[in-house]
């Protein structure tokens, strides 16, 4: 499972990570616009955040009862007490990077409502909120800096010791 920053890579190594594991591959926001029939920016606009989280943790409830391979949360899904007990006894890997990182990989990507507007200062407020939050859910902590998404599949099977599974 896991979880960290918009932008760390949780989709894109959590894909890597299943290949590795011969496993599938799950992410909370995919199973949320399927569910909305719409972009997250179009549910962040039309319903606002808080029926956002609400659906999002229903996803991840559905999902950690359902799926039994990798699965890749949105950054804000640790925000929910609910949620981060669902975690508790489970293989969770904190992905980390810092702000530089963090805006040339959003910068690049479809977009995420809670960055449109002052994306360096909004990143540094949400980590220092969250920050604790990834800490207390995860069992690894995985820097992402300067690693491809391969060399962060690797680390995060190390980290969680699956290195021969
Ligand atoms: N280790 C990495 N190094 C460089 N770019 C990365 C890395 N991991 C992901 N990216 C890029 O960063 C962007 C955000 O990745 P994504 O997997 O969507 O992050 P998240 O799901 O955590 O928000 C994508 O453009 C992706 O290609
Ligand atoms: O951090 C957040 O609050 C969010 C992260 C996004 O997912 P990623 O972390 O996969 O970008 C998505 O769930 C939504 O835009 C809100
Ligand atoms: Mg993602």
């Amino acid at each position: 499972m896991l979880v960290g920053p918009m932008g760390v890579g949780k989709t894109t190594v959590g894909r890597v990570l299943a290949e590795r594991l011969g496993t599938g591959f799950r992410d909370t926001d995919t199973d949320i616009v399927e569910t909305a029939g719409k972009p997250i920016s179009e549910i962040f606009i039309d319903e606002g955040e808080p029926h956002f989280r609400e659906l999002e943790r229903r996803a991840v409830r559905a999902a950690v009862a359902e799926h039994r391979g990798v699965l890749a949360l949105g950054g804000g899904a640790i925000l929910d007490e609910g949620t981060r007990a669902l975690l508790a006894d489970l293989p969770v890997v904190f992905l980390e990077m810092g702000v530089a990182e963090a805006v040339k990989r959003t910068g690049l990507d479809a977009p995420r409502p809670l960055l449109a507007v002052n994306p360096r200062q909004r990143w540094r407020e949400l980590m220092e909120q969250r920050r604790p939050l990834y800490t207390e859910v995860a069992r690894a902590v995985v820097s992402t800096e300067g690693r491809t998404p391969e060399d962060v599949a690797d680390a995060v099977l190390d980290a969680l010791e699956l290195k021969d599974a």
